[in-house]
């Protein structure tokens, strides 16, 4: 993925970072937009078969046969916004790769988060190309080594677009981490690419 710039990962996968991909204005645009009218929802998941709420609201947006299932809670998409297709243009040419469906988090304040993981679910592949755009306040993202604990962190402000790649989902996880500084609303896509249900590769890890 070279055209994307210099890869940021030490080793064990591909990592890129275009700063400022959308410039203010169309950022400003593209905040405003998704905010009013992405159907923005809590969510429950079953975590040692107790019920937790996620700190941050969730959209699944998609080409209909894009199904995902994480953290035990099926995901049917919704019919994609004219604004999440424009973003997707923009990044199936940028990454030349197809997305078929997104991911849209909403994180209210600095105590939204999300927690350590991988995106590494069967139905995304073995080496799946995960592009994520983010908007409104600038956050921390961490990513750390499995095995190394090496860890790397990356300011993401309004605009800029990461792109995670080749090996990096399987020896690196990451998380959007609490902070008690004052944060505004930010909003993160995350486009991916779902296999059809019984096309998964064959030695996916589970
Ligand atoms: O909000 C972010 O920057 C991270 C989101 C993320 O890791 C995910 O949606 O899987
Ligand atoms: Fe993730």
């Amino acid at each position: 993925m070279q055209i994307l710039g210099q890869n940021l990962a030490p080793s064990d996968g591909e990592l890129y970072l275009l700063p400022g991909f959308y410039p203010n204005a169309a950022a400003d645009a593209l905040f405003q937009d998704l905010r009013c009218n992405l159907a923005w929802q809590t969510e429950q998941i079953q975590i040692f078969g107790r019920s937790i709420t996620v700190p941050r609201l969730m959209a699944w947006y998609g080409d209909r046969a894009a199904h995902y299932r994480y953290s035990g809670v099926d995901h049917s998409p919704l019919p994609w916004t004219a604004s999440l297709l424009q973003i997707k243009a923009d990044l199936d040419s940028v990454c030349q790769h197809t997305f078929n469906s997104v991911l849209a988090n909403l994180y209210r304040d600095g105590r939204d988060s999300m927690g350590c993981h991988a995106d590494n679910e069967p139905e995304l592949g073995k080496n799946p190309t995960i592009a994520s755009l983010s908007l409104g306040d600038s956050r921390l993202f961490r990513l750390r080594h499995n095995r190394s604990k090496q860890t790397l962190d990356i300011e993401l402000a309004h605009g800029d677009l990461l792109v995670m790649a080749g090996t990096l989902q399987h020896h690196w996880r990451h998380e959007l981490p609490k902070t008690r500084q004052t944060k505004q609303l930010r909003i993160n896509l995350t486009f991916r690419r779902i296999l059809p249900a019984n096309s998964a590769e064959p030695d996916v890890r589970h």
